[in-house]
């Protein structure tokens, strides 16, 4: 029999785009990759469905019968082949968490300029810290984003092995000065999506028929971030196709998100329609990444999505959690993703990462261009 091998980018989108996405990719050597995120075309703004068609699922179904921890499996099955993206009620973490965290989220924003730029990103191997606006350039065809954040996480021990040796998220936080506090407030925010992170995956296990510990090995010192985000209202002089966060597609294991009430996250459909993905009360927001993409040879999608600056003069503020394996885990294809058709996929997880920042920092490029 002749193995047929489509393009993942051929079966997601019926539109004519030219781009090759980063979950295309077979073996992401740092190599293979840079090749990848070499290709620059610019992903049209147009407006999206107003409707929301994200599947929402109870994770409190995990801790129920056998029969429950089926229905949960399916549907989250369901939703990771069809759209990537999906809501989660009944996540178990506590609404103060979200409020504490918002508040900090303003307290770090409101900040003077030269207070947060002590603490850039663009000074830390470990990819920790504050990033201004227009320094990170999602869709790679289009002016910097419009969105400023902040970065930091769990910090593992310093005779860690993989600690400070220039490696994403293994090395230290970077908190700015006269706020003492804001390190042990933040980290409960981190630990509470880090057990919540080990929930889903363990049900993102029993929908890929594995056992539901299967992933823990590849989550022990992962790489994990907490990234506070703030967009601005669309602002007058923004540039032709400059947004909140340009069409891309999240880069590890899966993303958590949580959102202010102001929405703009928008995500693309197999379609290629944009549809919504509007705040939904007590509900996160979970998508796939392109490493679990990989994992599953593209059976479950990581799905391009964006970020629409408001039109309404208000600030959105949002959290996302990102929640990626360790960075010298080799991503395989899982045994139920081994068909005949396709060649296993092999990749480390670490090296995909590391170059999805380099290639979105806009510092970088700007750098290079001059030397
Ligand atoms: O702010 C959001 O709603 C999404 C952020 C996002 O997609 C990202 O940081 O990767
Ligand atoms: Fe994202």
């Amino acid at each position: 029999m002749i193995a047929l091998i489509v393009p993942w980018s051929l079966m997601t989108s019926t539109h004519a785009v030219t781009r090759v996405e980063p979950g295309i990719v077979h073996s992401c050597t740092a190599a293979s990759a840079r090749g990848l995120a070499s290709v620059k075309t610019m992903i049209p703004y147009t407006p999206p469905q107003s409707v929301s068609a994200l599947p929402i699922v109870d994770l409190s179904l995990l801790d129920e019968s056998r029969d429950a921890r089926l229905t949960l499996a399916a549907q989250i099955r369901d939703a990771c082949r069809n759209i990537g993206f999906f809501y989660v009620r009944n996540h178990g973490v506590p609404r103060a968490v979200f409020d504490t965290q918002y508040a900090l989220a303003r307290e770090l924003f409101d900040l003077p300029l030269d207070v947060k730029m002590e603490i850039a990103q663009s000074r830390s191997a470990a990819k920790r810290g504050y990033e201004p606006a227009a320094t990170q350039r999602l869709d790679d065809g289009s002016p910097p984003d419009l969105k400023e954040s902040f970065r930091y996480g769990p910090e593992p021990a310093r005779d860690h092995p993989l600690y400070g040796r220039g490696l994403p998220t293994y090395g230290p936080n970077q908190w700015p000065r006269g706020k003492p506090e804001m390190a042990t407030s933040m980290g409960r925010y981190a630990d509470a999506m880090v057990s919540l992170g080990l929930r889903v995956m363990r049900a993102i296990a029993l929908s890929l028929e594995l056992r539901d510990d299967f992933f823990e090995p590849y989550y022990a010192d992962p790489m994990t971030t907490v990234r506070l985000l703030k967009y601005p209202p669309h602002p007058d002089h923004a540039l032709m196709n400059q947004i909140g966060a340009g069409a891309h597609t999240d880069w590890g294991g899966i993303t958590i998100l949580a959102q202010d009430e102001v929405g703009g996250l928008e995500v693309r459909n197999v379609d290629g329609v944009w549809i919504q993905a509007p705040p939904l009360p007590d509900t996160l927001i979970v998508n796939i990444g392109d490493l679990l993409a990989m994992w599953t040879g593209n059976r479950y999608r990581s799905t391009l999505h964006r970020v629409k600056t408001s039109a309404a003069r208000t600030d959105r503020y949002s959290i996302a959690f990102f929640f990626d394996p360790r960075y010298d885990a080799i991503i395989e294809r899982v045994p139920s993703c081994r068909g005949e058709d396709v060649a296993p996929d092999a990749c480390t997880a670490g090296a995909y990462i590391a170059e999805r920042h380099r290639a979105t920092a806009v510092e970088v490029e700007v750098e290079k261009e001059k030397g």
